[in-house]
């Protein structure tokens, strides 16, 4: 079932949570919100799932208008990081908990709840569980049960609020990916809530960046990444070197290097910042001729397959970040205090928001 959301705004007081927010979802599609703590992930969920109601905007189930249906009605599987499981039922319990609790009428017979019940202990894995007690389990069979929970009263879509969020980085590797092969096996709708940029990256087809209460970019994990509509957005996944400067004719120049800004070809003197991800430097030693930006190599971190080089800019002694494959490292032969050029592959222009809404 699709899900979609109208032009939805909330405010607490005077704090706007969600500011004119418009999104859809098709079925079958797994969709991240991502962002920082308090951007309006959580009450967007909560909002599509019936739990809290918007001032303005609407929500579309399915292409009908279900702003008013109740959260009952809604069909929602939900999922949140801190989901207590009912510490005095079984396992099996728990997760027949949302068949018995069905109104006589609608109630399935006892022995479509137990059938229905080890149907979805085994599409969760967990089938040899059955009788153990919730304080029995390690944190993420806890989160799996929960979402077998979720998933026992055949919900049209699935809402998840962290769902690893309480786990350790090893465990929540395993069920995230875990979560993306269930999501497929079941084609519904699902929409899941991190602040973890590689977990949105990793499992969703596609990742709806929010800030402050607004989307600044939907798209998928491949879109995003290469191609951040916002500073916001480039700052947000991953690291960012900054370089700050004036446009002159489609250019922008900071600290000593002309960055294309095919973008402003008609702007002047407008102030901007030209956006370079670490691992998009070339690092060569400084020759005569060759072109770059003069650097220092002040320190080098080396982590697995990657080294991290700290430069410090030779006329303005600002800090630069690059990342190079370890062979690369080698063969540079690379050492402390030695005189190097960096040349950005790719980068990216914005105007400096406030100038540029002048
Ligand atoms: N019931 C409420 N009353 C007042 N303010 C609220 C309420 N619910 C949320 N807020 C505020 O609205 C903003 C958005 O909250 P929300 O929980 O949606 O953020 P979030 O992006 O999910 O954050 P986190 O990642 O920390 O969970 C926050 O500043 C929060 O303090």
């Amino acid at each position: 079932m699709s899900i979609e959301v109208r032009n939805l705004s909330r405010q607490f007081g005077s704090f706007k949570a969600l500011d004119n927010v418009s999104l859809h979802i098709d079925t079958g599609e797994l969709v991240a919100l991502l962002g920082p703590s308090g951007c309006g992930k959580t009450t967007l969920l909560r909002i599509i799932a019936g739990l809290e109601t918007a001032d303005s905007g609407s929500v579309w189930f399915a292409g009908e208008d279900s702003t008013d249906v109740h959260v009952r009605e809604r069909q929602v599987g939900f999922v949140f990081q801190h989901y207590a499981l009912f510490r005095h039922m079984t396992v099996f319990e728990n997760v027949a908990f949302g068949l018995r609790v069905k109104h006589r009428s609608v109630r399935p017979s006892e022995s479509t709840i137990r059938a229905k019940v080890k149907e979805l202990l085994e599409l969760v894995q967990l089938d040899w569980l059955a009788d153990r007690y919730p304080s029995q389990l390690s944190g993420g069979q806890r989160q799996r049960i929960a979402l077998a929970r979720a998933l026992a009263v055949e919900p049209r879509v699935l809402l998840l609020d962290e769902p690893f969020g309480a786990l350790d980085a090893k465990v929540r590797k395993e069920l995230r990916r875990w979560l993306r092969h269930l999501h497929d096996e079941l084609h519904v709708a699902s929409v899941f809530v991190t602040h973890d940029q590689e977990e949105a990256l990793e499992v969703a087809d596609r990742v709806v960046l929010m800030n402050s209460g607004r989307i600044e970019q939907v798209g998928t994990p491949r879109e995003v990444w290469e191609n951040p509509a916002t500073p916001f957005v480039y700052g947000f996944l991953g690291d960012v070197n900054q370089f700050l400067g004036k446009i002159e004719d489609g250019q922008l120049k900071a600290d000593g290097w002309t960055f294309a800004a095919p973008d402003y070809a008609q702007a002047h003197g407008l102030e901007a910042t030209a956006y370079v991800r670490p691992h998009e430097f070339d690092v060569a030693h400084r020759e005569a001729g060759r072109e770059g930006i003069p650097v220092k190599l002040n320190h080098v971190y080396l982590a697995g397959p990657s080294a991290y080089l700290e430069l410090r800019h030779a006329d303005n002694g600002r800090i630069i970040e690059a990342q190079i494959p370890e062979s690369q490292y080698r063969e540079l032969n690379l050492k402390e205090g030695q005189d190097l050029l960096v040349r950005p592959r790719q980068i990216q222009v914005f105007a400096t928001p406030s100038k540029a809404a002048a």
